[in-house]
């Protein structure tokens, strides 16, 4: 039993070992496991946690981007609303109270909206105007506390007034309960009626005065053509014939509920039809009717919301100081009262250079009147002529120049060609051609002369000239069948016939005395200036003087063809008589009359400066830059200046000085082998007869390569010219004294005919007497080839050489007369009583008997330095 139950217990003990170790295996299986697992666990949990950093990382970096995109976007959405508005409402409708300041309004652009306040939350905020729409646009109802809409309808009233010209607005205020208290800052407008407070009792009487306004600007302004100002001021590219009327209507609950039927129905009619007839409506607190043209502004606190913002807030801006306010208004009053600025000279000047066409006329604006519009004048078939008249210092030379000034902007040196002329002293027009400092010059002017008030010979050689120049355009114009200028250029396209305008400053100089030169330049002026008109030759003719008018007026056939009359304050006699306006003009303003002065004609100008140098260099250097190539520049004749002989001339003759004229040429005497072919000259001054001698000595040397000289100088006064001039001779004789002289002739009266001889003698009258040979050369060389060139200081020397008292002057066929009157000169020369001649420094008479009918002045050249 024992090993039964030792069996048994064996075996238990066996199968428990079994189980055990079963146990154990399973166990250690099912630990392996678990740590299978709980290593799986920590890997996912470990993977997990990655997961959840990379993601946060890549949430994170996806919000930043999100941000700055979101950033960088709604900034440039801010940038382009700011931009946009900043378009819509420039300068003074929109800048922030900080910077704000009255604006020129832009060419051809009307400010339609105004800035109230910033849109948005900051910091947008900061940067976006928020903008109502008001001139042309609307009209605006206000709601809300009364101070702060005051305070807004303030800030747009400045805005309005620093964007538009002053002038453009005018203001009505109906302030029942304040009197006006609320907008007292404006009242200054008052004084310029740009402004008007309306009593409690005046609302009837207002609301009918706006509505008959808008009637009558529909009925005569707009007359169906256009629907309303703005439209019409787009059209027509003119300035607004109408201010901007804004009525401001302050009231409350109490002033609305007294509004009669009729002034209710008056205020709706504005309402309707207003805007199109620049009256707006700014109401506070009244009812104002739906309308497309009514924007409604609610105010609460310091925000305010409208139609034109729509669901954005608007943070209303601050009304603006009271006493910037009131000084805006001051200076605005006074500018008005002080009427527009006059235009500048650079207004003148049209935006594109040379694009007009001068077929049928010129047509340019002076300045502007006092309305600010240009003032423009005309020259062409009706008015041809100008007349210029005003006292010394009223401002013609300037007048001339804002003149020249618009039209060579206007017309190209194709359609324009100017001749300007200035008889008083000094150099007006000289910039015009080109100068030692400034090279430049304007392409349209063919001829200046300055400083020719000693010279009445360049007047009368510009007259003949232009009237030459009007025969060959009457020659051509019959020739194509043609009776005006524009006709002409039509028929011959391809021909060069700009207009001419001729300026004669101070013309009266050349009508004064009763000589052949007066005659003769009156003769001509009165051909140029009934024929011109159709030919395209215009003349305008300035005078400080009323006798230089005067004296045309005893013209009547001349003075008639001056239809455009132009007159500075206190000119006289250039108007009708009974025309006084140049009267009362101001300084720097002219009349202007395209009707022979009668007062109806009268339209008033307001000149720019146009003498300021800067602004003429301005505009002349970019008119020369223009040029066309090859154009020559124009002539210059200064009469101060001495020309200076010109070394490389090729003349036929002896060449005595420049002929005074349109063209410089040379004086010059032809010494044929044939009797009286000597020259004299004539008079005392030394250093003029030198120069006569020293260039006719000079040229002679270039006529004949075989011809002879022999200089004779018998006063020492001359010895250093004469000196220069037998330098400036080859093989030259020269002769310094009276013994010598008496030998050189003696030897020249046995000279058989030869190549030329020219004996050119200094001061021979020094020899008194002693050179009894000299009559007979003079008398007889000349058919032998041998010529006197001699200088006498007297017409009595010269008579005492060739015989004395009641001797004849046949040997002397040339003379250059200097200090010597004209009635000296009667025995030598074929007027009865001489040539009417009035010495004058550095000119000379020219007379020879071959070629002239009648004496010529010289300019002596400077010679031999
Ligand atoms: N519109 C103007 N604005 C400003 N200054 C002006 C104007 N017109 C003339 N002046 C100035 O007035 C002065 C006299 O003008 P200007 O020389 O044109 O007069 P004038 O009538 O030609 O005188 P005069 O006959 O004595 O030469 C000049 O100094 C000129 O610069």
């Amino acid at each position: 039993m024992a090993s039964v139950r030792q069996g048994v217990v064996a075996g238990v003990r066996r199968d428990l070992a079994v189980a055990r170790g079963l146990t154990r295996a399973a166990l250690s299986a099912a630990e392996t496991a678990r740590d299978e697992a709980r290593r799986h666990r920590d890997e996912a949990l470990a993977r997990h946690g990655e997961r959840l950093s990379t993601l946060a990382t890549a949430r994170e970096a996806a919000r930043n981007e999100i941000r700055a995109r979101f950033d960088q976007t709604a900034g440039a959405v801010v940038e382009d609303l700011a931009a946009v508005a900043a378009s819509c409402a420039p300068g003074a409708a929109g800048a922030s109270w900080r910077t704000w300041r009255p604006t020129e309004p832009e060419r051809g652009r009307r400010p339609g909206l105004f800035r109230i306040g910033t849109l948005g939350q900051e910091p947008a905020a900061a940067t976006i105007p928020a903008l109502v729409p008001l001139l042309d646009h609307a009209h605006l109802s206000f709601t809300g506390d009364p101070s702060t809409v005051d305070g807004v309808i303030a800030g747009l009233l400045l805005r309005v007034l620093g964007s538009t010209r002053p002038g453009e607005v005018r203001l009505t205020v109906y302030d029942p309960e304040q009197l006006g208290g609320s907008l007292a800052g404006f009242a200054p407008l008052g004084n310029a009626d740009l402004l008007t407070f309306v009593g409690p009792g005046g609302l009837t009487a207002m609301l009918d005065d706006l509505v008959e306004q808008i009637r009558r600007i529909n009925e005569s302004v707009l007359a169906g053509e256009y629907a309303s100002l703005a439209e019409l001021t787009a059209a027509t590219a003119a300035r607004r014939p109408e201010p901007w009327r804004l009525v401001v209507l302050l009231g409350d609950a109490a002033t609305a509920a007294d509004l009669t039927a009729g002034q209710r129905a008056q205020l709706d009619r504005i309402v309707r039809t207003g805007v199109a007839c620049g009256v707006h409506v700014l109401a506070r607190g009244l009812p104002i009717e739906t309308h497309p043209t009514v924007e409604r502004v609610a105010v609460s606190g310091g925000t305010a919301a409208c139609g034109a913002t729509g669901v954005l807030p608007v943070r209303l801006d601050p009304p603006p100081a009271a006493d910037r306010v009131a000084a805006a208004c001051r200076e605005l009053a006074e500018l008005l009262l002080a009427g527009p600025p006059a235009a500048r000279f650079a207004d003148l000047a049209p935006e594109k250079l040379w694009t007009e066409c001068s077929a049928t006329g010129l047509a340019a604006p002076l300045g502007d009147g006092p309305d600010g519009e240009f003032v423009e004048v005309l020259l062409g078939d009706d008015p041809p002529h100008a007349l210029i008249g005003g006292p010394s210092g009223s401002g013609k030379t300037n007048l001339i120049y804002a003149w020249l000034g618009a039209l060579t902007a206007r017309y190209s040196p194709d359609e324009l060609a100017l001749y300007l002329l200035d008889f008083k002293e000094g150099v007006s027009f000289a910039r015009f051609a080109p100068g030692r400092r400034d090279p430049s010059w304007l392409p349209q002017v063919r001829l200046v002369g300055v400083n020719v008030n000693g010279d009445r010979e360049f007047g009368l050689a510009l007259l003949r000239h232009l009237g030459e120049e009007l025969r060959r355009r009457a020659h051509a114009a019959k020739r194509h069948e043609a009776t005006k200028l524009a006709e002409l250029r039509a028929e011959d396209p391809s021909g060069h016939w700009p207009r001419i305008v001729a300026v004669i400053d101070e013309f009266q100089v050349l009508l004064a005395g009763r000589d052949a030169m007066a005659t003769e330049a009156v003769g001509l002026l009165e051909d140029l200036a009934r024929r011109g008109r159709s030919q395209g030759i215009h003349l305008v003719l300035a005078s400080q003087d009323v006798s230089g008018i005067e004296a045309l007026w005893g013209r009547s056939a001349l003075v008639a063809q001056f239809t455009l009359r132009i007159a500075l304050p206190k000119a006289r006699r250039i108007l009708a008589d009974t025309n006084l306006a140049a009267d009362v003009i101001p300084r720097f303003h002219a009349v202007v009359n395209a009707d022979s002065g009668v007062p109806d004609a009268n339209r008033i100008v307001r000149l720019p400066d146009a003498s300021d140098r800067g602004a003429w260099r301005a505009l002349q250097e970019k008119l020369w830059h223009a040029r066309p190539e090859g154009l020559e520049p124009p002539r210059l004749f200064d009469g101060d200046a001495v020309p200076s002989y010109p070394e490389e001339l090729s003349a036929d003759g002896a060449v005595l000085g420049e002929t005074i004229d349109v063209q410089p040429r040379p004086a010059v005497v032809r010494l044929a082998r044939a009797p009286g072919r000597n020259l004299a000259v004539l008079g005392t001054r030394v250093e003029e007869a030198c120069a006569v001698l020293g260039a006719a000595g000079r040229s002679l040397a270039t006529v004949d390569d075989d011809a002879r000289f022999s200089v004779v100088c018998l006063d020492d006064d001359a010895s250093p010219a004469a000196g220069l001039l037998h330098a400036a001779l080859p093989g030259a004789g020269w002769y310094d004294d009276a013994g010598a002289a008496a030998e050189l002739l003696a030897q020249l009266a046995d000279t058989p005919t030869g190549p030329p001889h020219y004996v050119i003698g200094y001061a021979w009258d020094a020899a008194a007497g002693r050179l009894p040979a000299l009559r007979e050369l003079l008398a007889r060389g000349p058919e032998r080839h041998v010529h006197v060139l001699g200088w006498w200081r007297g017409v009595t020397r010269l008579r005492d050489d060739l015989g004395g008292v009641g001797a004849r002057f046949d040997a002397v066929g040339a003379w250059v007369a200097l200090d010597v009157h004209g009635s000296e000169l009667s025995p030598l020369s074929p007027q009865p009583g001489g040539p009417s001649w009035y010495p004058r420094p550095h000119r000379a008479l020219f007379f020879d008997r071959a070629v002239h009918r009648a004496p010529e002045v010289i300019i002596p050249y400077e010679v031999g330095r």
